[in-house]
């Protein structure tokens, strides 16, 4: 035999309340939603059906036992209707004969009643059609009963009253604060009047005129008074506001422009849908990389989930969120090319948003090109303007890099960029992209070290016993000495490992670690590319350097030769492998031995210690 679902009624309030809505506080917006739905379904009747409709209006009216009455003159409904909409879990007025959603409707899943059991045991409507007939009352209680009857005195005029009765426990959510902060909250850009009335106050009204965004004064006066309108929101001045508009969606709004990097106030969006709030925190409106924006936003297409708090992710929101992204890109662009000071401004806070972009996009990147400074061996300045100057865009990959080589380089007519923070070797190696002109190369230190100015040959010949010296000392490290002159004179040694170099010695402290299969392996390897080795730039110019040429060839200049090596490998940031350390420990103390030598204090002779030039 065929049967019919039953279903208990209390398991879906239990559902609803547990799994679905957040709080029970949405009694609030789905009680405010009914009735501006039944307010739209009254205007949309042709005037000779309704001769006596008025503009709609809500009220909130809390009494003195707690008791919530929400009273619209809105379309009301007939016995019949009462039976089908009320009475029907799922079942709804607001979708068409085929199941579509009707356009100017808020709800349409035919539940959001149910959200009432969760601060009532019982739910009584009282309710009169436009239609004409008697008026009925309603009364449905959480364990699925109900009762219908027909009572004309329930209600006088066309429209619904929904009455409730805090169940024990609950009586703070019918307060009549909260009742304000919920409804205003949820309800305050809806375009019918709603008002709460509560003992002993005068009646508040809890909508607003116009939404900011509808604000029509002087193109001026409506920006202050939206940036107002965001510090509101932001709780701190927000940088610009955009407007934005995706008519496909139904949507308008503005997108405030945060005004520090860390972000203030709720992450998301706010969000309306069709005037009544969505959400205060909705994600996904915006693309990722718009992060410095938050958008305050009604939409009268895109769906809201069943819990409505927040957007169903479908094919119109991403493609909204192409449009607002490219709406925010403009704006950003526009910038550029009319306010550059807010530009500047901009990029001080957001650099890190924008560049993030400009890996993807051409515009951003332009945009990077030209306002956004960058460190060069030449001051901060554009990208566009350190080219004016620099036929190649010669850049260092790491900030250590940079700090090393840039005044070396920048004087031996090598201008440098510091590439060395999140995203710009990606943006310096795509700007070719947007001007095939432009060349750019990752700096090589060993291309550098090569254009540093040689000696003239017959003073180099003089220097061969200082320089063998030299190579003798630094072959422990791996190293070749070579002798230039070079600015700045406070350098006197530079460190220098060329590409292949720095590949060579990355072979070589794996086969450090590697097991002895790979380690054959990799030895083969770096056999054939023995002849890359770091270089250790002698800088003639320095007057140690040329002290240290002019002393004996005693230990003392080899422990001078070790420390300079030390101090390279310091002041470049580059990693000390033990070898390394230990010279670096041995020539110092070394070197200090024999800047204090002569008698040790206490009356010794001295005789023990060696003297300095036979230390090991
Ligand atoms: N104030 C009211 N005036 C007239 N009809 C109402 C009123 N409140 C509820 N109804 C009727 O009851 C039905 C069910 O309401 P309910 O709030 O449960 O769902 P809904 O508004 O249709 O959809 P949703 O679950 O998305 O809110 C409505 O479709 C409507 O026909």
């Amino acid at each position: 035999m065929e049967q019919r679902f039953r279903v208990d009624l209390r398991g879906v309030v239990d559902l609803l309340s547990q799994h679905l809505y957040s709080s029970p506080r949405v009694y609030a917006r789905e009680l405010l939603q009914n009735a501006a739905d039944a307010i739209t379904a009254r205007r949309a009747l042709a005037p000779e059906a309704d001769p006596e409709a008025e503009p709609g209006r809500v009220v909130f009216e809390i009494e003195a036992d707690g008791t919530l009455r929400v009273h619209d003159n809105g379309v009301g409904l007939t016995e019949p209707e009462v039976h089908t909409f009320l009475a029907s879990v799922g079942r709804t007025s607001k979708r068409d004969e085929l199941g579509f959603a009707r356009q100017d409707f808020l709800g349409q899943f035919g539940i959001g009643l149910l959200s009432c059991f969760m601060v009532a045991d019982t739910i009584e409507v009282l309710t009169r059609s436009v239609t004409g007939t008697p008026a009925v009352r309603w009364t449905g209680h959480a364990d699925g009963r109900y009762l219908v009857e027909v009572d004309d005195d329930a209600r006088s005029s066309v429209g619904t009253t929904v009455v409730l009765r805090p169940r024990a426990g609950s009586a703070h959510w019918f307060a009549p604060d909260q009742v304000r902060d919920l409804v205003q909250a949820y309800g305050h850009l809806l375009d019918v009047e709603v008002v709460r009335q509560a003992p002993e106050t005068a009646e508040l009204r809890l909508t607003e005129p116009r939404a900011p965004w509808e604000i029509e004064d002087d193109p001026e006066v409506r920006r202050l008074a939206l940036l107002d309108h965001g510090t509101r929101l932001l709780g701190s001045r927000p940088m610009d506001v955009i407007d934005l508009r995706v008519p496909e969606a139904g949507l308008v709004g503005v997108g405030f422009v945060l005004p520090t990097a860390s972000g203030v106030g709720p992450a998301g969006h706010r969000v309306y849908l069709k005037r009544m709030l969505l959400s205060e925190n909705a994600a996904g409106l915006v693309p990722e990389w718009a992060f410095f924006v938050r958008c305050v936003v009604d939409t009268s297409v895109l769906r809201p989930t069943a819990s409505r708090e927040g957007l169903y992710d479908d094919d119109l929101l991403s493609r909204v969120r192409e449009s607002l992204g490219a709406q925010i890109r403009d704006w950003l662009l526009d910038l550029s090319v009319r306010h550059p000071d807010r530009l500047a401004a901009f990029l001080r806070v957001h650099h890190l948003g924008v560049k993030a972009l400009a890996v993807r996009d051409d515009e951003m990147l332009r945009l990077v090109d030209a306002g956004l400074p960058f460190e060069t061996s030449r001051g901060t300045m554009t990208l566009r303007a350190f080219r004016r100057n620099a036929p190649v865009l010669r850049y260092a990959e790491t900030v250590d890099e940079f700090r090393a080589l840039a005044a070396i380089a920048s004087a031996a007519g090598t201008p440098l960029v510091n590439a060395g923070y999140a995203y710009d070797t990606e943006i310096l190696e795509r700007l070719p992209r947007i001007d095939r002109s432009i060349t750019v190369r990752r700096l090589d230190p060993g291309e550098l070290a090569a254009r540093l100015e040689a000696l003239p040959a017959e003073l180099e010949a003089e220097l061969a016993g200082f320089l063998r010296v030299a190579r003798d000392v630094l072959v422990e490290f791996g190293c070749v000495p070579l002798i230039r002159q070079f600015e700045p004179v406070t350098v006197p040694a530079l460190y220098v490992m060329s590409r292949q170099a720095h590949d060579q010695d990355a072979v070589a402290r794996d086969l450090a670690q590697a097991d002895d299969l790979w380690s054959d392996v990799l030895s083969a390897f770096a056999e054939v590319e023995i002849e890359h080795r770091p270089e250790l730039v002698l800088n003639w110019r320095h007057p140690l350097i040329r002290r240290m040429s002019a002393g004996p060839p005693g230990a003392t200049l080899r422990h001078g030769i070790e420390a300079l090596y030390g101090q390279a490998l310091l002041a470049g940031h580059h990693p000390l492998r033990a070898v390394d350390t230990a010279a670096l420990n041995r020539s110092f103390l070394a070197l200090l031995d024999r800047a204090f030598a002569g008698p040790p204090a206490g009356g010794g002779t001295g005789a023990a210690d060696p003297p300095p030039e036979e230390m090991p």
